[in-house]
């Protein structure tokens, strides 16, 4: 599947709308979320949002049901908004040059974040020069339960300094400059959960702090 590398900026509504869909769909098609979990929004240039409404399989999105909130976070259009609006509301407030959110119940990530033994502060080691360019750190959000305004204030606490969070016992939560960035990270993060989880029990070596930095100096 292609994606244009256009500023969503410049894109019109029914576009934005078409690749909510389509992405949704690559994202179910390949395993990456399940049923009628997960949930995507892309943000509007008068301030407001797209959002995929509740309930509904990401395989399957009807562009002209996609919910609409205004700047104000009214709901004014289409079916009703996933249970998490508030919750993709808040990574918007805290990191201003985001323009997508994706959450997804991937599994492996899901697995490590039911794991005991976690550093909270960030769930992953640094396996790959790809995960610390797409994801960096990844702090655990203590559970709360979905959809409720406390797991949101949560998210609040920690996304000005994150952009990817993983949701105790429950999924990943990525911002990104644009649906693609967004899903991509997402994506290298459900990798690498797997790597973590396939290379558990086994002598690893990680990058190096001194690596992990060059790294971060390059892409920041
Ligand atoms: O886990 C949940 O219930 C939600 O976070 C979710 O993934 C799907 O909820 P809706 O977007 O409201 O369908
Ligand atoms: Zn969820």
């Amino acid at each position: 599947m292609e994606f244009a590398r256009v500023s969503q900026t410049s894109q019109t509504e029914s576009a934005l709308r078409e690749r909510i869909c389509k992405c949704g769909a690559s994202l179910f098609q390949r395993g990456l979320t399940f049923g009628s979990t997960g949930n995507i929004s892309v943000g509007l240039p008068d301030g407001g949002w797209l959002m995929t409404p509740t309930n509904a399989s990401l395989g399957d999105l009807d562009p002209a049901k996609i919910s609409k909130i205004d700047a104000s976070g009214n709901h004014v259009g289409g079916d009703k908004p996933t249970k998490e609006a508030f919750l993709h509301r808040v990574m918007y407030k805290q990191r201003p040059t985001c323009e997508a959110v994706v959450h997804l119940h991937s599994t492996h990530s899901v697995a490590v974040s039911c794991l005991h033994h976690i550093d909270h502060h960030d769930c992953l080691p640094p396996l790959t020069a790809y995960y610390i360019m797409r994801v960096g750190k990844l702090p655990l959000v203590p559970y709360h339960p979905p959809g409720d305004e406390s797991l949101a204030l949560a998210v609040e606490k920690l996304a000005d300094k994150h952009h990817a969070v993983l949701l105790a016992n429950h999924g990943p939560v990525v911002a990104g400059k644009s649906l693609e960035d967004a899903m991509y990270a997402t994506e290298e993060l459900e990798e690498t959960a797997k790597l973590f989880l396939m290379l558990r029990g086994e002598a690893t070596r990680p990058l190096t702090p001194e690596q992990v930095a060059e790294l971060r100096k390059r892409n920041s």
